[in-house]
Protein backbone atom coordinates (compact mmCIF):
# COMPACT_ATOMS: atom_id res chain seq x y z
CA UNK A 1 0.00 0.00 0.00
CA UNK A 2 3.27 2.24 0.74
CA UNK A 3 3.99 2.03 -2.66
CA UNK A 4 0.51 3.92 -4.17
CA UNK A 5 1.01 6.42 -1.32
CA UNK A 6 4.49 7.49 -2.57
CA UNK A 7 3.31 7.82 -6.30
CA UNK A 8 1.69 10.83 -5.22
CA UNK A 9 5.06 12.36 -4.43
CA UNK A 10 5.15 14.68 -7.38
CA UNK A 11 3.30 17.39 -5.59
CA UNK A 12 6.57 18.28 -3.60
CA UNK A 13 8.20 20.83 -4.24
CA UNK A 14 11.39 20.60 -6.49
CA UNK A 15 14.35 22.62 -5.61
CA UNK A 16 15.22 23.15 -9.17
CA UNK A 17 11.77 23.50 -11.27
CA UNK A 18 12.30 23.17 -14.49
CA UNK A 19 9.24 24.74 -17.12
CA UNK A 20 6.16 22.89 -17.23
CA UNK A 21 5.02 22.40 -21.02
CA UNK A 22 1.41 21.90 -21.64
CA UNK A 23 0.62 20.04 -24.94
CA UNK A 24 -2.83 19.57 -25.39
CA UNK A 25 -4.64 18.33 -23.56
CA UNK A 26 -3.31 19.57 -20.17
CA UNK A 27 -0.69 17.58 -18.69
CA UNK A 28 -0.56 17.29 -15.01
CA UNK A 29 2.16 18.14 -12.39
CA UNK A 30 5.36 16.27 -13.29
CA UNK A 31 8.77 16.40 -12.01
CA UNK A 32 10.12 15.81 -15.05
CA UNK A 33 8.71 18.54 -17.21
CA UNK A 34 11.16 20.10 -20.12
CA UNK A 35 12.37 23.17 -20.66
CA UNK A 36 13.75 25.80 -18.65
CA UNK A 37 11.75 28.12 -16.21
CA UNK A 38 13.56 29.06 -13.38
CA UNK A 39 12.38 30.32 -9.60
CA UNK A 40 14.78 32.73 -8.75
CA UNK A 41 13.86 35.29 -6.09
CA UNK A 42 17.52 35.94 -5.28
CA UNK A 43 18.34 36.77 -8.88
CA UNK A 44 14.79 38.55 -8.72
CA UNK A 45 15.17 42.37 -8.97
CA UNK A 46 14.12 44.85 -5.83
CA UNK A 47 10.67 45.75 -5.49
CA UNK A 48 9.46 48.49 -8.62
CA UNK A 49 6.57 50.04 -8.66
CA UNK A 50 5.57 48.99 -12.13
CA UNK A 51 7.32 46.21 -13.92
CA UNK A 52 8.73 47.17 -17.42
CA UNK A 53 6.65 45.97 -20.23
CA UNK A 54 8.37 42.85 -21.84
CA UNK A 55 10.10 43.91 -25.58
CA UNK A 56 8.80 41.82 -27.45
CA UNK A 57 5.68 40.33 -25.72
CA UNK A 58 2.09 39.75 -27.34
CA UNK A 59 0.73 40.57 -24.18
CA UNK A 60 2.11 42.43 -21.10
CA UNK A 61 -0.32 43.21 -18.07
CA UNK A 62 2.66 45.95 -17.12
CA UNK A 63 0.95 47.78 -19.51
CA UNK A 64 -2.80 47.57 -18.26
CA UNK A 65 -4.34 49.31 -15.29
CA UNK A 66 -5.64 46.97 -13.18
CA UNK A 67 -6.62 47.23 -9.49
CA UNK A 68 -4.53 45.77 -6.97
CA UNK A 69 -5.55 42.55 -5.29
CA UNK A 70 -8.16 43.15 -2.76
CA UNK A 71 -7.31 40.95 0.79
CA UNK A 72 -7.91 37.10 0.17
CA UNK A 73 -11.40 36.27 -0.66
CA UNK A 74 -12.55 33.30 1.81
CA UNK A 75 -12.32 30.42 -0.01
CA UNK A 76 -13.13 27.61 2.45
CA UNK A 77 -15.26 25.27 -0.02
CA UNK A 78 -15.98 21.58 1.18
CA UNK A 79 -17.83 20.52 -1.96
CA UNK A 80 -15.63 20.34 -4.79
CA UNK A 81 -18.02 20.35 -7.61
CA UNK A 82 -19.33 23.47 -6.58
CA UNK A 83 -15.78 25.17 -6.35
CA UNK A 84 -15.06 23.57 -9.66
CA UNK A 85 -18.46 25.26 -10.98
CA UNK A 86 -17.36 28.90 -9.44
CA UNK A 87 -13.63 28.43 -10.52
CA UNK A 88 -14.80 27.46 -13.91
CA UNK A 89 -15.73 30.82 -15.07
CA UNK A 90 -16.39 34.12 -13.65
CA UNK A 91 -18.02 36.26 -16.00
CA UNK A 92 -17.36 39.83 -13.89
CA UNK A 93 -13.51 39.11 -15.17
CA UNK A 94 -14.86 38.77 -18.20
CA UNK A 95 -16.87 41.95 -18.20
CA UNK A 96 -14.00 43.59 -16.54
CA UNK A 97 -11.42 42.54 -18.90
CA UNK A 98 -13.93 43.67 -21.80
CA UNK A 99 -14.10 47.15 -20.61
CA UNK A 100 -10.94 47.39 -20.03
CA UNK A 101 -9.82 46.60 -23.58
CA UNK A 102 -12.68 47.43 -25.49
CA UNK A 103 -15.26 50.18 -23.52
CA UNK A 104 -18.25 49.57 -22.00
CA UNK A 105 -20.71 47.11 -23.52
CA UNK A 106 -18.25 44.61 -25.56
CA UNK A 107 -19.82 41.21 -26.21
CA UNK A 108 -19.27 38.09 -24.02
CA UNK A 109 -19.71 34.55 -25.27
CA UNK A 110 -18.87 31.85 -22.75
CA UNK A 111 -18.22 28.45 -23.49
CA UNK A 112 -18.67 25.59 -21.52
CA UNK A 113 -15.66 23.14 -21.65
CA UNK A 114 -16.40 20.03 -19.64
CA UNK A 115 -13.11 18.39 -20.32
CA UNK A 116 -12.01 16.12 -17.47
CA UNK A 117 -8.37 17.53 -17.58
CA UNK A 118 -9.47 20.63 -16.81
CA UNK A 119 -11.43 19.63 -14.13
CA UNK A 120 -8.38 17.86 -12.57
CA UNK A 121 -6.43 21.01 -12.85
CA UNK A 122 -9.32 22.92 -11.60
CA UNK A 123 -9.59 20.60 -8.60
CA UNK A 124 -5.94 20.59 -8.19
CA UNK A 125 -6.08 24.36 -8.44
CA UNK A 126 -8.87 24.40 -5.78
CA UNK A 127 -6.61 22.12 -3.41
CA UNK A 128 -4.00 24.82 -4.04
CA UNK A 129 -6.89 27.54 -3.12
CA UNK A 130 -7.65 25.96 0.24
CA UNK A 131 -6.88 27.85 3.42
CA UNK A 132 -5.20 25.47 5.83
CA UNK A 133 -8.09 24.50 8.15
CA UNK A 134 -7.75 25.60 12.18
CA UNK A 135 -6.50 21.62 12.87
CA UNK A 136 -3.91 22.03 10.03
CA UNK A 137 -0.35 21.50 10.99
CA UNK A 138 3.00 21.25 8.95
CA UNK A 139 4.44 17.46 8.38
CA UNK A 140 7.34 18.44 10.75
CA UNK A 141 5.37 19.60 13.33
CA UNK A 142 4.09 16.14 14.48
CA UNK A 143 6.67 13.81 15.63
CA UNK A 144 6.26 10.18 13.83
CA UNK A 145 5.28 8.70 17.12
CA UNK A 146 2.49 10.70 17.45
CA UNK A 147 0.76 10.31 14.16
CA UNK A 148 -2.28 8.89 13.69
CA UNK A 149 -2.92 6.70 10.46
CA UNK A 150 -6.27 4.77 9.14
CA UNK A 151 -6.46 3.07 5.79
CA UNK A 152 -10.37 3.20 4.59
CA UNK A 153 -11.65 0.98 1.75
CA UNK A 154 -14.74 2.47 -0.21
CA UNK A 155 -17.04 -0.76 -1.25
CA UNK A 156 -19.60 0.59 -3.84
CA UNK A 157 -21.20 -0.15 -7.34
CA UNK A 158 -20.09 2.27 -10.24
CA UNK A 159 -21.57 5.86 -9.51
CA UNK A 160 -22.26 4.94 -6.06
CA UNK A 161 -21.19 8.23 -5.55
CA UNK A 162 -17.39 7.15 -3.62
CA UNK A 163 -15.06 10.04 -5.68
CA UNK A 164 -17.50 12.78 -4.57
CA UNK A 165 -17.93 11.19 -0.93
CA UNK A 166 -14.45 11.04 -0.65
CA UNK A 167 -13.68 15.03 -2.22
CA UNK A 168 -16.13 16.17 -0.03
CA UNK A 169 -13.93 14.60 3.23
CA UNK A 170 -10.70 15.23 1.44
CA UNK A 171 -11.85 18.64 0.50
CA UNK A 172 -10.19 17.93 -2.84
CA UNK A 173 -7.04 17.85 -1.38
CA UNK A 174 -4.68 15.24 -3.45
CA UNK A 175 -7.73 13.28 -4.79
CA UNK A 176 -7.12 15.09 -8.11
CA UNK A 177 -4.14 14.14 -8.12
CA UNK A 178 -4.25 10.80 -7.12
CA UNK A 179 -6.62 9.55 -9.99
CA UNK A 180 -3.38 9.10 -11.49
CA UNK A 181 -2.11 6.51 -9.29
CA UNK A 182 -4.29 3.55 -10.94
CA UNK A 183 -3.15 0.30 -9.08
CA UNK A 184 -3.78 -2.94 -10.49
CA UNK A 185 -6.76 -3.46 -8.07
CA UNK A 186 -7.26 -0.35 -5.66
CA UNK A 187 -6.87 2.93 -6.08
CA UNK A 188 -6.12 5.85 -3.61
CA UNK A 189 -9.01 8.24 -3.74
CA UNK A 190 -7.86 10.79 -1.37
CA UNK A 191 -5.20 11.49 1.42
CA UNK A 192 -7.06 13.36 5.01
CA UNK A 193 -4.65 14.79 7.14
CA UNK A 194 -6.20 16.67 9.96
CA UNK A 195 -3.66 17.77 13.69
CA UNK A 196 -2.09 14.40 13.84
CA UNK A 197 -4.13 12.39 12.17
CA UNK A 198 -4.23 10.82 8.61
CA UNK A 199 -6.73 9.41 6.69
CA UNK A 200 -6.03 6.98 3.36
CA UNK A 201 -9.07 6.41 1.27
CA UNK A 202 -8.90 3.56 -0.96
CA UNK A 203 -11.27 3.19 -3.76
CA UNK A 204 -12.26 -1.19 -4.54
CA UNK A 205 -13.36 -1.54 -8.16
CA UNK A 206 -14.26 -4.77 -9.02
CA UNK A 207 -15.73 -5.46 -5.73
CA UNK A 208 -19.03 -6.39 -7.13
CA UNK A 209 -20.71 -9.71 -6.51
CA UNK A 210 -22.98 -11.63 -9.43
CA UNK A 211 -26.48 -12.45 -9.60
CA UNK A 212 -25.91 -15.55 -7.14
CA UNK A 213 -24.00 -13.61 -4.36
CA UNK A 214 -20.18 -14.86 -5.24
CA UNK A 215 -17.41 -13.02 -6.57
CA UNK A 216 -17.05 -12.68 -10.65
CA UNK A 217 -14.92 -16.16 -10.60
CA UNK A 218 -14.68 -15.57 -14.52
CA UNK A 219 -12.96 -11.91 -15.03
CA UNK A 220 -10.00 -12.32 -13.59
CA UNK A 221 -7.25 -12.07 -10.58
CA UNK A 222 -8.29 -8.72 -10.75
CA UNK A 223 -11.32 -8.94 -9.13
CA UNK A 224 -10.20 -11.79 -6.96
CA UNK A 225 -7.73 -9.85 -5.54
CA UNK A 226 -9.83 -7.21 -4.90
CA UNK A 227 -11.80 -9.42 -2.39
CA UNK A 228 -8.97 -10.96 -1.13
CA UNK A 229 -7.33 -7.76 -0.04
CA UNK A 230 -9.96 -5.46 1.43
CA UNK A 231 -9.19 -6.96 4.77
CA UNK A 232 -6.46 -4.77 4.32
CA UNK A 233 -7.67 -1.79 5.19
CA UNK A 234 -8.54 -0.82 8.94
CA UNK A 235 -11.77 0.22 7.95
CA UNK A 236 -14.33 -0.79 5.44
CA UNK A 237 -17.09 1.68 4.44
CA UNK A 238 -19.77 -0.25 2.14
CA UNK A 239 -22.09 2.28 0.33
CA UNK A 240 -24.32 2.45 -2.10
CA UNK A 241 -26.79 4.73 -3.66
CA UNK A 242 -30.36 4.91 -1.04
CA UNK A 243 -32.05 6.88 -3.74
CA UNK A 244 -31.69 4.14 -6.57
CA UNK A 245 -31.81 1.72 -4.16
CA UNK A 246 -35.27 3.10 -2.98
CA UNK A 247 -36.45 3.41 -7.00
CA UNK A 248 -34.58 0.53 -8.95
CA UNK A 249 -33.05 -1.82 -6.12
CA UNK A 250 -30.12 -3.66 -7.80
CA UNK A 251 -29.52 -7.18 -6.27
CA UNK A 252 -26.15 -7.53 -6.41
CA UNK A 253 -25.72 -4.52 -3.90
CA UNK A 254 -28.04 -6.06 -1.73
CA UNK A 255 -25.65 -8.84 -1.82
CA UNK A 256 -22.84 -7.26 -1.36
CA UNK A 257 -24.02 -5.19 1.85
CA UNK A 258 -25.66 -8.54 2.80
CA UNK A 259 -22.25 -10.60 2.44
CA UNK A 260 -20.30 -7.34 3.91
CA UNK A 261 -22.70 -7.05 6.94
CA UNK A 262 -22.84 -10.87 7.99
CA UNK A 263 -20.53 -11.51 9.93
CA UNK A 264 -18.24 -8.69 12.56
CA UNK A 265 -14.52 -9.12 11.39
CA UNK A 266 -12.04 -8.83 14.32
CA UNK A 267 -9.77 -6.95 12.32
CA UNK A 268 -11.82 -4.68 10.82
CA UNK A 269 -14.29 -1.85 11.68
CA UNK A 270 -17.09 -1.77 8.38
CA UNK A 271 -19.90 1.22 8.14
CA UNK A 272 -23.06 1.21 5.56
CA UNK A 273 -23.26 3.97 4.24
CA UNK A 274 -26.42 5.27 2.27
CA UNK A 275 -25.61 8.33 0.07
CA UNK A 276 -27.16 10.48 -1.91
CA UNK A 277 -29.82 11.03 0.21
CA UNK A 278 -30.28 14.47 -0.82
CA UNK A 279 -32.46 12.71 -3.65
CA UNK A 280 -34.79 11.36 -1.55
CA UNK A 281 -37.43 13.04 -0.82
CA UNK A 282 -39.90 11.22 1.67
CA UNK A 283 -37.42 10.81 4.46
CA UNK A 284 -39.16 8.39 5.95
CA UNK A 285 -38.13 6.36 3.28
CA UNK A 286 -34.50 6.29 4.49
CA UNK A 287 -35.53 5.03 7.97
CA UNK A 288 -37.35 2.06 5.54
CA UNK A 289 -33.70 1.49 3.77
CA UNK A 290 -32.28 1.64 7.23
CA UNK A 291 -34.50 -1.04 8.73
CA UNK A 292 -33.74 -3.18 5.77
CA UNK A 293 -30.08 -3.91 7.48
CA UNK A 294 -30.32 -2.95 10.48
CA UNK A 295 -29.98 -6.59 11.59
CA UNK A 296 -26.07 -7.00 9.97
CA UNK A 297 -23.61 -7.59 12.56
CA UNK A 298 -20.84 -6.65 10.42
CA UNK A 299 -22.04 -2.73 10.39
CA UNK A 300 -20.75 -0.76 13.80
CA UNK A 301 -22.46 1.92 11.91
CA UNK A 302 -24.75 3.14 9.63
CA UNK A 303 -24.44 6.72 8.29
CA UNK A 304 -27.00 8.72 5.74
CA UNK A 305 -24.86 11.22 3.83
CA UNK A 306 -24.94 12.77 0.31
CA UNK A 307 -21.48 13.07 -0.63
CA UNK A 308 -22.22 15.75 -3.44
CA UNK A 309 -24.21 17.96 -0.97
CA UNK A 310 -21.61 17.32 2.44
CA UNK A 311 -24.87 16.40 4.02
CA UNK A 312 -24.05 13.99 7.54
CA UNK A 313 -20.45 13.74 5.79
CA UNK A 314 -19.10 15.73 8.97
CA UNK A 315 -20.17 12.82 11.00
CA UNK A 316 -18.32 10.19 9.28
CA UNK A 317 -14.92 12.32 9.13
CA UNK A 318 -15.38 12.05 12.94
CA UNK A 319 -16.17 8.54 13.06
CA UNK A 320 -13.04 7.78 11.05
CA UNK A 321 -10.67 10.66 12.89
CA UNK A 322 -11.53 8.57 16.08
CA UNK A 323 -11.09 5.45 14.65
CA UNK A 324 -7.41 6.15 13.43
CA UNK A 325 -4.46 3.91 14.91
CA UNK A 326 -0.99 4.57 16.44
CA UNK A 327 1.29 4.04 13.49
CA UNK A 328 3.53 6.77 11.40
CA UNK A 329 1.50 8.43 8.07
CA UNK A 330 2.12 6.59 4.69
CA UNK A 331 1.75 10.40 3.11
CA UNK A 332 3.38 13.87 3.66
CA UNK A 333 0.41 16.27 3.64
CA UNK A 334 -0.45 18.27 0.49
CA UNK A 335 1.18 21.60 0.71
CA UNK A 336 0.72 24.17 -1.89
CA UNK A 337 3.92 24.08 -3.97
CA UNK A 338 5.07 25.82 -7.04
CA UNK A 339 4.35 22.99 -8.91
CA UNK A 340 0.53 23.31 -8.03
CA UNK A 341 1.02 27.17 -9.05
CA UNK A 342 2.64 26.81 -12.20
CA UNK A 343 0.17 24.02 -13.39
CA UNK A 344 -3.10 26.50 -12.07
CA UNK A 345 -1.06 29.54 -14.12
CA UNK A 346 -1.05 27.61 -17.63
CA UNK A 347 -4.71 25.89 -16.80
CA UNK A 348 -5.83 29.68 -16.47
CA UNK A 349 -4.19 31.31 -19.61
CA UNK A 350 -5.47 28.16 -21.46
CA UNK A 351 -8.94 28.06 -20.12
CA UNK A 352 -8.70 31.87 -21.02
CA UNK A 353 -7.65 30.88 -24.78
CA UNK A 354 -10.49 28.20 -25.16
CA UNK A 355 -12.64 30.57 -24.29
CA UNK A 356 -11.77 32.88 -27.24
CA UNK A 357 -10.11 31.22 -29.57
CA UNK A 358 -13.25 28.91 -30.96
CA UNK A 359 -11.07 26.98 -33.88
CA UNK A 360 -9.48 23.70 -34.21
CA UNK A 361 -6.14 26.03 -33.28
CA UNK A 362 -6.03 25.42 -29.43
CA UNK A 363 -5.73 21.76 -30.22
CA UNK A 364 -2.55 22.51 -32.46
CA UNK A 365 -0.66 24.89 -30.03
CA UNK A 366 2.27 24.21 -28.05
CA UNK A 367 1.48 25.86 -24.86
CA UNK A 368 5.04 26.64 -22.28
CA UNK A 369 5.56 28.33 -19.40
CA UNK A 370 9.26 30.02 -20.31
CA UNK A 371 9.37 31.96 -17.13
CA UNK A 372 8.59 32.00 -13.23
CA UNK A 373 10.07 34.09 -10.38
CA UNK A 374 9.01 34.94 -7.20
CA UNK A 375 10.22 38.55 -7.23
CA UNK A 376 11.75 40.61 -3.78
CA UNK A 377 8.33 42.48 -3.00
CA UNK A 378 6.04 39.29 -3.27
CA UNK A 379 5.03 39.74 -6.69
CA UNK A 380 5.32 36.89 -9.55
CA UNK A 381 6.66 37.14 -13.14
CA UNK A 382 4.97 35.03 -14.96
CA UNK A 383 5.96 34.33 -18.78
CA UNK A 384 4.24 32.10 -21.25
CA UNK A 385 4.54 31.28 -25.09
CA UNK A 386 2.12 29.79 -27.32
CA UNK A 387 3.86 27.88 -30.26
CA UNK A 388 1.76 27.61 -33.67
CA UNK A 389 2.34 25.52 -36.51
CA UNK A 390 1.48 28.36 -38.95
CA UNK A 391 1.93 32.09 -39.26
CA UNK A 392 -1.84 32.11 -39.80
CA UNK A 393 -2.72 30.62 -36.60
CA UNK A 394 -0.40 33.07 -34.72
CA UNK A 395 -2.35 35.55 -36.35
CA UNK A 396 -6.16 34.47 -35.18
CA UNK A 397 -4.46 34.31 -31.60
CA UNK A 398 -3.00 37.54 -31.39
CA UNK A 399 -6.01 39.06 -33.23
CA UNK A 400 -6.06 42.68 -34.83
CA UNK A 401 -4.02 44.88 -32.78
CA UNK A 402 -3.10 42.04 -30.25
CA UNK A 403 -7.19 42.00 -29.25
CA UNK A 404 -7.50 38.45 -28.67
CA UNK A 405 -4.23 38.03 -27.07
CA UNK A 406 -4.82 40.75 -24.88
CA UNK A 407 -8.48 39.68 -23.79
CA UNK A 408 -6.82 36.34 -23.19
CA UNK A 409 -3.81 37.94 -20.87
CA UNK A 410 -5.94 40.47 -19.46
CA UNK A 411 -8.44 38.25 -17.73
CA UNK A 412 -5.95 35.25 -17.16
CA UNK A 413 -4.14 37.83 -15.39
CA UNK A 414 -6.73 39.31 -13.08
CA UNK A 415 -7.75 35.69 -12.38
CA UNK A 416 -4.25 34.97 -11.10
CA UNK A 417 -4.01 37.95 -9.36
CA UNK A 418 -7.04 36.79 -7.26
CA UNK A 419 -6.41 33.08 -6.88
CA UNK A 420 -2.57 33.90 -5.68
CA UNK A 421 -3.91 36.76 -3.94
CA UNK A 422 -0.45 39.12 -5.00
CA UNK A 423 0.28 41.11 -8.36
CA UNK A 424 1.09 39.22 -11.15
CA UNK A 425 3.16 40.26 -14.28
CA UNK A 426 1.96 38.01 -16.58
CA UNK A 427 3.80 37.98 -19.83
CA UNK A 428 2.37 36.39 -23.19
CA UNK A 429 4.69 35.67 -26.36
CA UNK A 430 2.52 33.80 -29.53
CA UNK A 431 6.00 32.62 -31.36
CA UNK A 432 5.44 30.22 -34.98
CA UNK A 433 7.43 27.09 -34.25
CA UNK A 434 10.65 26.70 -35.82
CA UNK A 435 10.35 24.57 -39.12
CA UNK A 436 12.24 21.46 -38.26
CA UNK A 437 15.51 21.21 -40.99
CA UNK A 438 14.83 17.29 -42.79
N1 LIG B 1 -27.50 14.02 -5.94
C1 LIG B 1 -26.36 13.43 -5.61
N2 LIG B 1 -25.56 12.98 -6.56
C2 LIG B 1 -24.39 12.41 -6.21
C3 LIG B 1 -24.04 12.25 -4.84
N3 LIG B 1 -22.83 11.65 -4.80
C4 LIG B 1 -22.47 11.44 -6.08
N4 LIG B 1 -23.40 11.89 -6.93
C5 LIG B 1 -23.36 11.85 -8.39
O1 LIG B 1 -23.32 10.49 -8.78
C6 LIG B 1 -22.45 10.32 -9.89
C7 LIG B 1 -21.38 9.32 -9.56
O2 LIG B 1 -20.56 9.85 -8.53
P1 LIG B 1 -19.05 9.40 -8.34
O3 LIG B 1 -18.56 10.04 -7.10
O4 LIG B 1 -18.28 9.56 -9.57
O5 LIG B 1 -19.29 7.85 -8.12
P2 LIG B 1 -18.22 6.68 -8.01
O6 LIG B 1 -18.78 5.68 -7.08
O7 LIG B 1 -16.88 7.22 -7.67
O8 LIG B 1 -18.27 6.15 -9.48
P3 LIG B 1 -17.24 5.17 -10.22
O9 LIG B 1 -15.98 5.98 -10.44
O10 LIG B 1 -17.95 4.85 -11.49
O11 LIG B 1 -17.04 3.99 -9.36
C8 LIG B 1 -21.90 11.70 -10.21
O12 LIG B 1 -22.70 12.25 -11.23
C9 LIG B 1 -22.10 12.46 -8.93
O13 LIG B 1 -22.27 13.85 -9.14
C10 LIG B 1 -24.93 12.74 -3.84
O14 LIG B 1 -24.70 12.66 -2.64
N5 LIG B 1 -26.07 13.32 -4.29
Amino acid sequence: MRRFLHALRPLQTLSHTPASTIPTPLRLLSSNSSAAASSDSDSAPAPAPAPAPAADADFDSAEYDLPTPGPAPSRKINNPVSALRKLRFDPSLRARADEALFGKGAAVVVEEDEERSRDVALALLDAALQPPDEEDVDAGEVREEDQMSLSVGIVGAPNAGKSSLTNTMVGTKVSAVSRKTNTTTHEILGVLTKGNTQICFFDTPGLMLGHHGFPYRDVTVRVESAWSSINLYDLLIVMFDVSRHLNMPDSRVIKLIKRLGTEVNPNQRRVLCMNKVDLVEDKKDLLKVAKEFEDLPGYERYFMVSGLKGKGVKDLVQYLMDQAVRRPWEEEPTVMTEEVMKTISLEVVREKMLHHIHQEIPYVIEHRLMDWKELKDGSLRVEQHFITPKQSQRQILVGKNGSKIGRIGIEANEELRSIFKRDVHLILQVRVAKKKSA
